[in-house]
């Protein structure tokens, strides 16, 4: 049997699957899980809108404050005893010594032998020492870029930053990069380059001037196929522009990587290297020197303010205790949803424009953490894990996806992120996302009946169509303003929230073995696809479309 029968045609595995092989394992069969399954059929049968009536402290017993942060989930299905279940089912989860462990240093991350040590990037001065000596070499570069002390390799200032990078090593500095526009220094424009189609790359370099551009690879492993194809193109590109100057690598090229050597061979050199320890993980990375490209935006004082917000949620996280735990009461309601209500996906939705690219970093960080099968104890799974995460900017998303969640069949989650204070102010918008954030939640929750309808509404026969169910769960994120202390909460509060939850379905999050499987996928067909080895032993499918693609291709050479 060769490697392809093994991965994709074992005929016994999926026999397996479908004779229903699992067994009732140690968390369904638990007394806590079994509680909350009989509570949930109760609370199905209540809508949002009997809740409130029935609760006029509803909103108090329901939400937390943390400094100036409101985090409101009293629009969720729930009741006193719904959160007295899932916080014994915590306790029973061991979750907190699941974080100590974390805290400790201990090697959670069994399958790859790896402490989980994000949170020590931002320790401040408890941070360990190769963490503030790269801290300190950033701040140094950062303020070389800005003050044109560090110039290009023919004394031009340095004017563009392309971070080339992909997955956590480019989307949580992109996600940052653009949500802190109001806070980017003059003179410095910040670009992203993350995917392997040629069109990303090339379009970058169309706006940029070699002279004054430095690329930043961003990689933990420097190996990513991805990253790797764009840097040696960019490398390419410049040497081009420098009549072949080697030289010229050194002043236009720096990374961020745990693999030195490797960046090292690429002909970054040593200093222009900003390591971090192989006890980050890529999609917990955006506050090593990952986030380079941030504070080359922003400038590092701020880029520390962002990380004083993540290590404050980091204390808070580590110290306060389960009824007023942000992020695990974030996570048990997720939790709750998924497991017990039954809503397979979660929408994030950020009432900022700033904010847009939030739900693709939280898309990353949760599924690629907790879209797993296999527990800690090697036992596939007998209940659902991560959600489907989604999202868009409010108020765009109303204008498109916004019907199947007022009037659809599916129950979906939403977290609404909104700020209280905009960071761009020209007058007259502000107070009107406010009003659409709050409408919406509303609406979602207690939904319009027929009786409800406005007398001008019951005119036609449409009433029906008029009606919208409600009863769809949120919570809602109330943050003072857009600013790097607020965003580095933000990014805390949901890593921990990815955390707890892989502890309540006793899942490592920190590994992604199906990741690196589509990536050896990958590189055994390139060869097929340069048609250098025979797709014979492909399956009929992959057969049949690199036929098709090589006949379009010769058509396309022909014209
Ligand atoms: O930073 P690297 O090593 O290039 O990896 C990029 C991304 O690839 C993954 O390994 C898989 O997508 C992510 O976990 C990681 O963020």
């Amino acid at each position: 049997m060769n490697w392809f029968s093994i991965y994709v045609l074992n005929d016994e595995w999926e026999i397996g699957q479908a004779n229903g092989y699992r067994s009732m394992g140690k968390l369904t069969g638990s007394l806590e899980w079994k509680n909350l399954v009989r509570h949930a059929e109760v609370l199905k049968r209540k809508h949002l809108k009997t809740l409130f009536n029935a609760d006029t402290a509803r909103f108090e017993r329901f939400s937390l404050t943390h400094g100036d942060l409101l985090i409101d989930f009293s629009k969720q299905r729930i009741d006193t005893t719904t959160l007295a279940l899932l916080r014994k089912y915590a306790e029973f989860s061991q979750w907190q010594t699941w974080r100590d462990r974390m805290f400790a240093g201990e090697a959670i991350n069994h399958t790859e032998g790896r402490a989980v040590g994000h949170w020590r990037l931002r320790a401040g001065r408890t941070a360990p020492d190769d963490v503030r000596d790269v801290l300190g070499r950033m701040e140094r570069f950062c303020n070389q870029v800005r003050f044109a002390d560090w110039v290009g390799f023919s004394g031009k200032p340095i004017r563009h930053i392309v971070n080339i990078g992909i997955g956590g090593s480019d989307l949580g500095p992109r996600m940052l990069v653009e949500a802190l526009k109001a806070y980017h220094l003059k003179g410095v424009r910040v670009h992203f380059v993350s995917n392997l189609d040629g069109a990303d790359l090339a379009t970058t370099l169309e706006e940029l001037d070699a002279e004054s551009t430095l690329f930043i690879v961003a990689s933990k492993t420097f190996t990513t196929k991805e990253t790797m194809t764009n840097a040696n193109t960019a490398r390419n590109w410049l040497l081009q522009k420098f009549s072949g100057e080697e030289k010229s690598i050194s002043r236009h090229f720096v990374a961020a990587s745990c693999n030195v050597q490797q960046a090292e061979r690429f002909g970054i050199s040593t200093e222009n290297v900003f390591p971090f320890s192989d006890w980050v993980g890529g999609r917990f990375s955006v506050c090593s020197s990952v986030g380079l490209s941030v504070a080359l935006a922003i400038g590092f004082e701020r880029f520390q303010q962002f990380l004083g917000g993540a290590r404050d949620i980091d204390q808070h996280f580590f110290s306060a205790p389960i009824e007023s735990n942000v992020p695990l009461t974030l996570a048990l309601l997720s939790f709750w949803n998924g497991s017990f209500l039954g809503a397979r996906s979660e929408a994030v939705f950020p009432y900022s424009h700033s904010l847009r690219l939030l739900p693709a970093y939280l898309q990353q960080l949760e599924m690629e953490s907790n879209g797993k099968r296999i527990d800690r104890d090697g036992t596939e799974v007998d209940y659902l894990t991560s959600p489907i995460i989604w999202g868009e900017s409010g108020s765009n998303g109303q204008h498109s996806f916004f019907q199947l969640l007022h009037q659809g069949t599916e129950l979906v989650s939403s977290d609404f992120i909104v700020m209280a204070e905009p960071d761009f102010s020209p007058p007259g918008h502000h107070d009107g996302v406010l009003a659409n954030c709050l409408a919406q939640s509303s609406a979602l929750a207690f939904g319009k009946s027929s009786t409800e309808l406005e007398p001008e509404e019951i005119q036609d026969s449409w009433g029906d169509y008029r009606c919208c169910p409600g009863n769809q769960p949120s919570n809602t994120l109330v943050l003072p303003t857009i600013e790097p202390f607020t965003l580095g909460q933000l990014v805390a509060i949901y890593e921990h929230k990815t955390f707890c939850l892989g502890v309540l379905w006793n899942l490592n999050s920190f590994d992604q073995w199906g990741v690196e499987f589509g990536k050896l996928l990958a590189d055994r067909l390139r060869p097929v696809i340069s048609g250098n080895v025979s797709p014979e032993m492909y399956d009929a499918s992959t057969r049949g479309i690199v036929a098709h693609f090589s006949k379009l291709k010769h058509k396309f050479i022909k014209k």
